[in-house]
């Protein structure tokens, strides 16, 4: 059954995984300048670090929690009980606060681990996550790679552990459009509770299709796009932020609430921090 509500949420990970880009790096003031101007833009969701994995995005993450107050702040983790902790630490200043889990759902990628375990492994990495923030989004890790039933079953496991938000990612860009619209149409016809979260999709930019693939999957019902300012992100980089918004905004019939008029400056910003340029 498709999404009714039309409120299409903009996250961006610039400072996340838009620091996954070849030779990048954010020091602390850099990322509360991108902050500011991201909550002034009216973005709703700003995914700052990953500190499980990198030591700095604890303090990033700690510093912007407490300057922002309109935009909800989020951190990444695995589904490693340690590192949702340590990112639930970070967030402790936070107006409003979110803590992104992942899971690996492509079981032919790690043989370690059966179905029940890693289904296990969802429901406790979510419940966990959930007694410290009552914002709880979890994503697929190489959902377009993995097998549609265990997906599905995974996404009901989630969902059914308190996930508020279940992010579809096109981990490796492999997507194309078409494929892509049949894929999310088969989650949202076989996962019976799909309309209790809000369906978000993460799509890298490897054939270049990372845009095309967000917009595709509102149709869909999809409601949040994961983006960054410049496309930045791992490999060939996300989803830029500024053509989905614009491509919302054309398509007429999604609400966005975002002052357009600041994305360029957002533009500027990071690609003088950053040294890259964005391409046209
Ligand atoms: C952790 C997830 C969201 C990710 O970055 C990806 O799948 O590309």
């Amino acid at each position: 059954m498709l999404a009714t509500n039309n409120k299409i949420v903009i996250f961006d990970t610039t400072m996340r995984d838009g620091e996954l880009t070849p030779g990048v790096k954010m020091n602390l003031q850099e990322k509360i300048g991108i902050a500011q101007l991201l909550e002034q833009m009216g973005v709703d969701a700003i995914e700052v670090g990953y500190p499980g994995r990198y030591e700095k995005d604890f303090e990033e993450i700690f510093e912007i929690s407490k300057v922002i107050k309109t935009s909800t702040i989020c951190g990444l983790a695995s589904s490693d009980r340690e590192e949702i902790i340590t990112v639930a630490q970070a967030l402790a200043p936070a107006a409003k606060a979110r803590i992104h889990t992942y899971t690996n759902v492509n079981l032919s990628n790690q043989s370690r681990q059966s179905e029940a375990e890693v289904l296990a492994v969802i429901k406790d990495s979510i419940s966990l996550a959930r007694n410290y923030c009552d914002d709880v989004e979890w994503s697929a890790f190489d959902a377009t790679r993995s097998e549609l039933d265990f997906l599905c079953k995974s996404i009901e496991v989630a969902i059914n552990s308190g996930a508020t938000t279940i992010s579809i990612p096109d981990s490796l860009g492999l997507m194309l459009p078409e494929q892509f619209a049949q894929f999310l149409e088969n989650i949202f016809n076989k996962v019976i509770h799909i309309n209790d979260a809000i369906v978000s999709v993460h799509c890298h930019d490897d054939l270049g299709m990372a845009v095309e693939n967000s917009l595709t999957a509102l149709t869909c019902g999809v409601r949040q796009i994961e983006c960054a300012i410049n496309g930045l992100g791992a490999r060939k980089g996300n989803a830029d932020l500024e053509k989905i918004v614009q491509g919302v905004l054309n398509d007429g019939e999604f609400q966005i609430e975002i002052d357009t008029s600041l994305i360029s400056i957002a533009s500027e910003l990071v690609a003088q921090i950053t040294g890259i340029e964005k391409e046209k």
